[in-house]
């Protein structure tokens, strides 16, 4: 398995694809290779190994250079806007993709020791789109397959990116592409089939003009339902847990857990609270909202920038409405693990996902699992999630319409319980049967036939 983010044994997994990848490895084993999180002070590129059950991990620190030019650059300030619909914040420094495609053939040279005659490789995510044509190119025949996790925009707008041929043709260099719902199937298809003049084959693979075959195909992925549920089970036991609960002196809590990243729709979100509290005064002192926001890629301007708007707008909206005792916003940049946010999510009436694009989405999922059956809580999801092709019993809302997401907090507030337990047991046998050993599963099977 190899990501760029990789979830230590004594870390805290803040981001998807860690919490999926640890679930997914932690049953079958296997070897863990990716970035250490650390930046070097020397050149990159050492190799530090440790095993932890079946898991070995394998990973490697970056140079200042390599980690601004890869990382902060091109992965995030290229990559990341483009395929959240934000071709205004795409960066063309021709700096950042030579540091991209440098940090490509650094994983390439460090991966390909790791690598056995009978091995599948498995690839995640945008920061390592041209990996596989690296290792063939240094004579790697084993399947390769890739995951992105993040959604994938239709040709028109994929073109935006630089030398976008060059470096999306190399997709075919994989025996199979996955990704998250059919919307981002149909993109991959149609931009082989109208930028590369590739054909689809009868057997569904895409043929590129070289000859090259590859299956695109979806696998949404999930969540270690059956943990979360458990944890959620324990919430009593936790300190933090009893103490939330006893600060909200019965009021209804409504939860955000997100990183603090534009593609969440984080102000939005924080508009649309701040009209319910508006529209509906009876609900003044009666709710409150609990915003989770870690900091994330620190290093990129758009990032600080949002984290700037959101303590103005948190100031704001309590400044306008907070009474001597009561507080309607709490927002916290720190970040918790699985277990603790668990209880959190089941201490809330609502559960608040509005992200403006996200591939998947595993805190809607996480939500939902950790409700408790008897009385469970309701989830208002932005139809912009990939989650929202699974959960269609939630509150499905445009996460820009401050007023539809106002209106669907007030519904939430007030379902009946007979309601919110059809509504939750409908969601959570999608969760039980898509669970994160499914989909490592479904896409291991398919690369290996
Ligand atoms: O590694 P970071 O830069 O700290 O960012 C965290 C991760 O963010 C993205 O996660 C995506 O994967 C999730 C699991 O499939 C999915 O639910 C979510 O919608 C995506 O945003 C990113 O794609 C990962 O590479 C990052 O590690
Ligand atoms: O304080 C926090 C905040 C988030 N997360 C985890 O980070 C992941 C976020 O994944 P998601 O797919 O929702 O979005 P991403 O951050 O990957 O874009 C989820 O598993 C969260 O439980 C966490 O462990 N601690």
């Amino acid at each position: 398995m190899v990501s760029n983010r990789v979830a230590l044994p004594d870390q805290t997994a803040t981001g998807g694809l860690a919490s999926a990848m640890r679930a997914a490895l932690q049953e079958r084993g296997g070897v863990w290779f990716g970035w250490s999180g650390k930046v070097a002070r020397q050149a990159g590129g050492e190799v530090h190994r440790q095993t932890d059950g079946q898991v070995e991990y394998a990973t490697m620190d970056l140079s200042r250079t390599d980690h601004d030019d890869f990382y902060d650059g091109f992965a995030n300030r290229t990559l990341w806007p483009l395929l959240h619909y934000r071709p205004d914040l795409v960066d063309y420094d021709r700096k950042h993709l030579a540091g991209y495609l440098r940090v490509n053939n650094l994983f390439a040279e460090q991966l390909i020791s790791l690598i056995g005659p009978n091995d599948l490789v498995w690839i995640n995510d945008y920061h390592l789109i041209p990996l596989a044509a690296m290792l063939r190119e240094r004579g790697v025949r084993n399947r390769i397959g890739f995951f992105l996790h993040t959604p994938l925009p239709a040709a028109s707008l994929l073109i935006a990116l630089p030398r976008h041929l060059e470096l999306l043709e190399t997709l075919a260099s994989y025996d199979l592409v996955g990704l998250h719902t059919p919307r981002d199937q149909r993109a991959l298809q149609e931009y082989f089939l109208y930028e590369v003049g590739a054909t689809m084959r009868r057997d569904g693979r895409i043929r590129t003009p070289e000859g090259r075959n590859f299956r695109a195909e979806v696998f949404p992925i999930g969540i270690d339902t059956a943990a979360v549920a458990e944890w959620a089970s324990h919430a009593d036991e936790h300190e933090e847990i009893h103490d939330l609960r006893q600060s909200l002196e019965g009021r209804a809590l409504i939860i955000g857990v997100d990183r603090l990243d534009y593609s969440k729709g984080l102000p939005e979100r924080f508009h649309a609270y701040a009209r319910l509290l508006e529209r509906s005064p009876q609900l003044h002192r009666k709710v409150s909202f609990l915003q989770i926001a870690p900091t994330s890629r620190g290093g990129v301007p758009e990032y600080r920038q949002i984290r700037r708007e959101l303590e103005r707008m948190a100031g704001h909206i309590n400044g306008e409405y907070a009474a001597p005792d009561w507080v309607p916003i709490r927002y916290v940049n720190n970040s918790y693990p699985h277990s603790l946010l668990s209880g959190y999510y089941r201490s809330a009436r609502v559960g608040l996902v509005t992200p403006l694009r996200d591939g998947m989405n595993l805190v809607a999922k996480e939500y939902v699992a950790s409700q408790d059956p008897e009385d469970p809580g309701v989830l208002v999801l932005s139809r912009f999630a990939g989650a929202a092709q699974e959960l269609r019993d939630a509150l499905l809302v445009n996460p820009a319409d401050t007023e539809e997401v106002a209106e669907a907090l007030g519904i939430a507030l007030e379902m009946s319980l007979h309601e919110r337990r059809v509504r939750w047991r409908r969601m959570m046998d999608v969760l039980e049967k898509q669970d994160v050993t499914a989909w490592r599963n479904a896409f291991l099977r398919r690369l290996a036939e």
